[in-house]
């Protein structure tokens, strides 16, 4: 039988035929999806979490199970470990494919509860404001079309009191059939929860949701009682996926792995936009690639070269081992400071001072306040069309001053071959520089990481001669002394959500400016690009 069922809130269930409890149910929580492997295999992915840890902090845990069976074992001796609970509220969690909305439902959650803990301080605008915000921000953006999938949207619901607020015009039923690759919704409820449809798999899913938290799932109905019962069906397609459905898929696929939030591509968006090449782009979260093995073994430093150190918590920098070379120092007292608080960046870190995380060979855990750009991105990401600049990337939730957003990833290379790379691939290289400002490190080799043909979101991000981030350079997985950190990117003052997140590519010809020192006749070099930027005080080029 092809059916998973869940039971009212609190607990939901799936029941199968295969097994179950005694009731031949299930109480899972957590999110259940269904995959197609390529041979044509299927996939169940369950996804557990406590997203609402008192210290704010987020923690998923994801696995993928290859039949039903295992699930049902799986899901036995998770009850007997009695490891992970789920926060109550967190219980409107839809169950639909992991690709896309079950990722983005589940991260706007984590994200839900990340807003709500790190806002709620003293002058901070509420998240009472949402609605408003997400309108100021839709009005600020470039897009020249804001569609019904947009996630500033979908956050409005979290927001709203009324059920038929939804994102679109139509309000979403309580029974929908949900064809994947093809438009959702698009045909007339089922009551019964089953269906049959030819040349697909299908799986029917019931969903009860209970309580306030009901009103505020994106997939609530317009009925305005407190108490919504329906079915959703969701229809798995055979055909190959193709364009954005595609790059949705294999992005958040990535992105699921190591448990970083989703990604939204905007459906203003086209298939017909989307060309071969990003299609073939390989999506890559956290690390960087390495074509070339030797730079993979210079990389991959022993773990005894590492400092590390041996705190219980790591919360005096100056005591903690693995921070003896670190130059960041609190720019009051001058004392050795880290380079976070409260997982905030705390900017101590001055342009050239590299930020050093705790590392493998630490004893500190995972909840460290010293790890961070380490962290998987809780913030869900959209990449969207400007008006002016190409494709840009933004956040649908709102960010705090400080926020470490990700790390740029791509393709590792020597500097030196960067001349060699093929024109378009020019805009998407980073040098590996930041420390060089301070004549550090100049003598030692230099790298750059190109982001044409793999690497994450972050490769969408634009210029701006006023931009609300700005990059640091970090490093946790290997050591200072070969010169290959992380660019992680941090929001320099709060950013509404929805707002195009920018850098400066050239934020030495700003600081020459703030400072007098800069040439009157700058030379312009032959690869300068006109910045559209549209900042007041524009500079005219990007350097590329
Ligand atoms: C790293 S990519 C950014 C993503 C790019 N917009 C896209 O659609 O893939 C850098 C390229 O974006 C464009 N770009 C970024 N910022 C710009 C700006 N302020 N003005 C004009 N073009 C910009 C330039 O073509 C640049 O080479």
């Amino acid at each position: 039988m092809d059916m998973w069922k869940r039971s009212s809130s609190p607990e939901e269930t799936w029941s199968d035929a295969e097994g179950g409890n005694e009731n031949g149910e299930w109480p899972i929580k957590g999110i259940v999806g269904e995959e197609i492997n390529s041979d044509g295999t299927s996939v169940y992915e369950v996804r557990w979490g406590n997203w609402s840890r008192k210290d704010g902090t987020n923690t998923t845990w994801q696995t993928e199970i290859p039949d039903r069976a295992d699930l049902v074992n799986r899901w036995k001796r998770h009850q007997r470990s009695k490891r992970n609970s789920m926060a109550q509220e967190s219980l409107d969690i839809e169950v639909a494919w992991p690709d896309d909305d079950v990722h983005n439902r589940f991260t706007f959650l984590r994200a839900q509860a990340y807003e709500e803990k790190k806002l709620r301080r003293p002058g901070a605008p509420s998240a009472a404001d949402w609605d408003k915000e997400i309108d100021l921000a839709r009005r600020r953006t470039d897009e020249p079309d804001a569609e019904d999938g947009n996630a500033a949207s979908r956050l409005r619901v979290r927001r709203g009191t009324s059920r038929s607020t939804m994102s679109s015009d139509s309000p979403r039923p309580t029974s929908v059939r949900r064809t994947r690759g093809g438009t959702p919704f698009n045909t007339p409820p089922s009551s019964s929860g089953r269906d049959v449809t030819e040349g697909s798999k299908k799986i029917t899913t019931k969903i009860s949701v209970k309580s306030e938290q009901a009103s505020t799932s994106a997939w609530s109905s317009k009925s305005s009682s407190s108490d919504v019962k329906g079915d959703i069906m969701f229809v798995r397609s055979t055909e190959p996926l193709h364009g954005r459905a595609l790059l949705l898929s294999n992005w958040n696929r990535a992105a699921m792995g190591v448990a970083a939030a989703a990604i939204r591509i905007s459906s203003a968006i086209t298939d017909a936009e989307i060309g071969q090449h990003l299609e073939k782009f390989k999506y890559m979260e956290k690390k960087y690639y390495f074509g070339d093995p030797e730079l993979q073994s210079i990389f991959e430093v022993d773990k005894g070269a590492f400092l590390a150190c041996t705190c219980k918590r790591c919360d005096r920098p100056s005591h903690c081992q693995c921070q003896a070379e670190s130059e960041v120092v609190d720019e009051r007292l001058h004392n050795k400071a880290y380079a976070y608080n409260e997982g905030l960046f705390t900017f101590y870190a001055s342009q050239g001072v590299e930020v050093i995380e705790c590392n493998k060979s630490c004893t500190c855990g995972p909840m460290c306040g010293n790890r961070v750009a380490q962290k998987p991105r809780d913030i869900p990401i959209e990449i969207f069309k400007t008006r002016r600049c190409g494709w840009g990337a933004r956040s649908t939730v709102r960010l705090p001053r400080g926020k470490v957003l990700g790390i740029y990833t791509g393709r590792l290379l020597r500097r030196e071959d960067v001349d060699n790379l093929p024109a378009e691939h020019i805009g998407y290289v980073f040098d590996l520089d930041g420390t060089e400002i301070r004549g550090q490190h100049n003598a030692g080799a230099k790298f750059s990481v190109d982001s044409y043909d793999y690497g994450n979101w972050t490769r969408f991000i634009n210029h701006s001669c006023a931009p609300n981030m700005k990059v640091y350079s970090v490093v946790f997985d290997t050591i200072q002394e070969i010169n290959m950190p992380y660019v992680a990117f941090v929001a320099v003052r709060d950013i509404p959500a929805g707002e195009e997140l920018t850098i400066d590519y050239d934020p030495s010809a700003a600081e020459e400016i703030s400072a007098g020192t800069r040439k009157e006749k700058r030379k312009i070099s032959s690869t300068a690009l006109l910045c559209k930027c549209g900042a007041g005080l524009c500079r005219g080029w990007i350097k590329q």
